[in-house]
């Protein structure tokens, strides 16, 4: 379990995350999603210790993480595919991290075979693909067997079976009972690996819903094309649809379904040039709820550039 009250935290002028509370449940994947700059890695490094927060708390498994008497075996993190010595073989590189944590090298034998390296144990990791950078991130992570894992943005870079593989893992470590949440800015990333969302914008939640209720809020309208669409217009308001006509005499009605449409202009003897459903995709709810703080995102950036 994850619980971050009232987090906030400056850096000089910035404002990297400002008043954020919200609670990461066990058992589920959630997504911690935002746009760059929203302050999500900011928050991770304060969960791990890494950065004090100027006010607030960021706790795991209720206890700040420079109280955790054993944090390995508490939360593993993976912040970046980069973190081992490129030099070393995998197996050295986790052997040396286990001996620090007091962990035996059965472990990393184990962790090695978990994330589909066992083959290459051996190999230095300065040949490594970034994929199987990120495989050994999460063996690192998982050697003290924590029961919260956190991840910035693990899919960035990677080839879609790489993708793939982190969804299965990050799902299969959720089923076992882990709290795995996972940075990312984008919703296409999540779209397929979360249960759960955390969106931020500015420092500052903008949402938090489960992934369905999330698709569930995909705002439909129905485009119509007829020869008669003034009247058309008529009728589809009068069946409660809030209208509006496109630049090209196109109608777009919300509020009332395409059969609807259908069964009304056929009642009316009106005749149908076209009749799409039409849905918002995920990207568009997300974009619409963090467009305000990417603009304001840019104008900042605007406005510090000499
Ligand atoms: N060490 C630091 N010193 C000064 N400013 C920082 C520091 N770390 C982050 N910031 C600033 O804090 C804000 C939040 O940054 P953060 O990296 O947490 O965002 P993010 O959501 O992880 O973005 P990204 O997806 O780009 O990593 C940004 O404006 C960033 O420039």
């Amino acid at each position: 379990m994850i619980v971050v009250r009232e987090l906030t935290k400056r850096y000089g002028p910035t404002l990297a995350v400002d008043q954020l509370s919200f609670e990461v449940r066990p058992g589920v994947v959630t997504g911690f999603l935002g746009p760059n700059g929203a302050g999500k890695s900011t928050t991770l490094r304060i969960l791990l210790g890494l950065h004090h927060p100027t006010s607030g708390e960021a706790l795991i498994g209720n206890r700040r993480y420079d109280r955790i008497g054993r944090p390995m075996h508490e939360v593993g993190a993976v912040l970046d595919a980069d973190a081992a010595h490129p030099g070393r073989t995998a197996f050295h590189h986790l052997a040396c991290l286990a001996r620090s944590n007091g962990i035996g090298k059965a472990r990393v034998t184990a962790v090695l075979e978990r994330v589909g390296l066992a083959s290459v144990a051996h190999k230095r990791v300065g040949g490594f693909s970034l994929g199987m950078r990120q495989r050994l991130g999460i063996a690192g992570a998982l050697l003290g067997d924590p029961a919260v894992i956190l991840l910035d943005e693990p899919v960035n870079g990677l080839d879609a079976a790489g993708i793939r593989w982190i969804r299965s893992t990050l799902r299969s470590l959720a089923a076992e009972g882990r709290t795995v949440l996972l940075s990312s800015h984008l919703m296409s990333e999540m779209a397929l690996t979360v249960d759960h969302v955390l969106i931020i914008g500015r420092g500052r939640l903008l949402e938090e819903t489960s992934m369905t209720r999330m698709r569930d809020r995909f705002e439909r309208d129905v485009l119509v094309r007829s020869p008669q669409a003034a009247e058309l217009a008529g009728i589809l308001a009068g069946l409660g649809a809030s209208v509006t006509a496109t630049d090209d005499g196109g109608l777009v009605a919300v509020g009332v379904d395409a059969s609807a449409i259908g069964d009304a202009a056929a009642a009316a003897s009106i005749p149908l040039h076209e009749l799409t459903s039409r849905s918002a995709t995920l990207e568009d709810v997300y974009l619409d709820l963090t467009s305000e703080v990417a603009d304001y995102q840019a104008a900042v950036e605007r406005t510090a550039r000499p």
